[in-house]
């Protein structure tokens, strides 16, 4: 069903709340990838062009309903600001009087942040009341939020239940366009390439998945629970310890099916969580590796790295969702970036999705190479999945 869009929709001298994913990577309070700021631009020009009174929300991390200062989005304003050559207010708090104020005092043309919608745990529980508050007096609401909109919460898909209409932005439409249409009937071989930490949400979507795709590579912190699942010891890697009946119901499936499945070889370990750490790769787990009790996985191994590359080579269409290691620290970052370099390298339909992935991707300066870079990871893949997405089902009907 098409949506309502922003294009030609009336907002002169309206208040108008946007949802936007400025869930930006940080390091040290300074933003190391803008992608996702950058991605809203358009929608933002277009709409304060139109004489809106734009009020932007969003979430940044997972503060878990506490108003943390690491969490808060006074970077993101100040980017944004660069953007677009003017001062970007930030409310102290997404709802409130001080914020009801500030909303109050826009005039046209003028924009405003909200500061982090997840300092409230109503936001993700998509409490009705919560919703009603952040929708405030905005009779109009848009999502330009791909990234999180595979989440239901109060700022995605609650708002929409307190405005009289709710219009898609050109980020959140452009991103469907071509992940829906390119990958109806993708090129095979069709590889699918999964890491990240984001494990519990994203290694649930793998079985759906397999309809579509012929191969999978796997790595990350999700290649630890699928080890830890084949009865490997992991030592200290990161596990999703709940889902270990799945992760071999998974393997079942991708060998019913004649699916390949390669998780890595082998993993690179480290006793020590820092910048300029040791690292050893593990022996293949086929002859016998496993990481020992003390240390901890933090990228695929040396042999995994030469296997997934060449499987890469192989692949006509391929997406990427999650980095393979820990790549913000250099000791960490040679799987990630040899599959990056690979993907670069490929001349078939190439797709990075995801907020750290894309950084990665442009950290190594490969954005340029690729088919196709998406703002959502999880988003893209529950897509993928053949899901409709909850921010993207409570918009209007165009
Ligand atoms: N083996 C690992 N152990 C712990 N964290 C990891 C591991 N491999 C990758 N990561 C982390 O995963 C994070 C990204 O995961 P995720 O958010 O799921 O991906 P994306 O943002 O691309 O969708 C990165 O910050 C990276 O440091
Ligand atoms: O960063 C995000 O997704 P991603 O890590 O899958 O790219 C989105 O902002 C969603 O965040 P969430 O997974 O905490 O809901
Ligand atoms: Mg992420």
């Amino acid at each position: 069903m098409a949506k309502l869009s922003i294009q030609g929709l009336d907002v002169q001298g309206k208040e108008v709340l946007m949802r936007v994913d400025f869930n930006v990577p940080l390091k040290d309070g300074k933003i190391t990838d803008d992608t996702r700021i950058q991605g809203a631009v358009p929608s933002i020009k277009h709409l304060l062009d139109g004489g809106a009174k734009l009020v932007l929300c969003s979430h940044l991390g997972r503060p878990k309903g506490e108003a943390k200062p690491e969490y808060s989005l006074a970077p993101a304003a100040a980017r944004l600001g660069e953007l677009l050559g003017c001062e970007v207010a930030l409310a102290p708090d997404c709802i409130g009087e001080e914020a009801a104020a500030m909303r109050a005092s826009l005039e046209a043309g003028q924009v405003l942040l909200l500061e982090n919608t997840r300092y409230h745990n109503e936001e993700e529980a998509n409490d009705a009341d919560f919703a009603k508050q952040l929708a405030g007096s905005a009779d109009i609401f848009v999502n330009d939020a791909f990234g999180t909109a595979h989440r239901a919460h109060a700022s995605t898909e609650g708002v929409t239940h307190h405005v009289s209409q709710s219009a898609m932005g050109f980020l959140m439409a452009r991103e469907l366009e071509y992940l829906v249409g390119k990958l109806e009937n993708p090129e095979k071989p069709f590889l699918v390439i999964m890491g990240g930490a984001k494990v519990s949400d994203k290694i649930q979507v793998i079985n759906s998945m397999m309809e579509k795709a012929d191969a999978f590579l796997i790595g990350g912190a999700m290649a630890n629970t699928f080890r830890k699942a084949q009865g490997y010891e992991v030592g200290n890697s990161r596990v999703e310890a709940d889902k270990l009946d799945l992760a071999l119901e998974i393997l079942a499936n991708a060998k019913a099916k004649g699916v390949r499945f390669l998780l890595p070889a082998d993993t690179r370990v480290t006793q020590e969580f820092k910048e300029g750490a040791e690292t050893k790769c593990t022996e293949p787990y086929e002859k016998g590796g496993e990481t020992p009790e003390g240390w901890e996985g933090i990228d695929i191994g040396d042999v995994a790295i030469e296997e997934f590359v060449a499987e890469v080579a192989k692949a006509k269409t391929m997406i990427w969702n999650g980095p393979m290691g820990v790549f913000e620290m250099d000791s960490f970052a040679k799987g990630t970036r040899a599959i990056a370099e690979a993907m670069a390298a490929n001349e078939g339909v190439t797709i990075v999705g995801g907020g750290d992935s894309v950084t990665a991707v442009n950290k190594f300066g490969l954005d340029d190479k690729m088919t196709f870079i998406s703002t959502g990871g999880g988003a893209s893949l529950e897509l993928l999945e053949g899901k409709t997405l909850p921010g993207v089902a409570a918009l209007t009907d165009a």
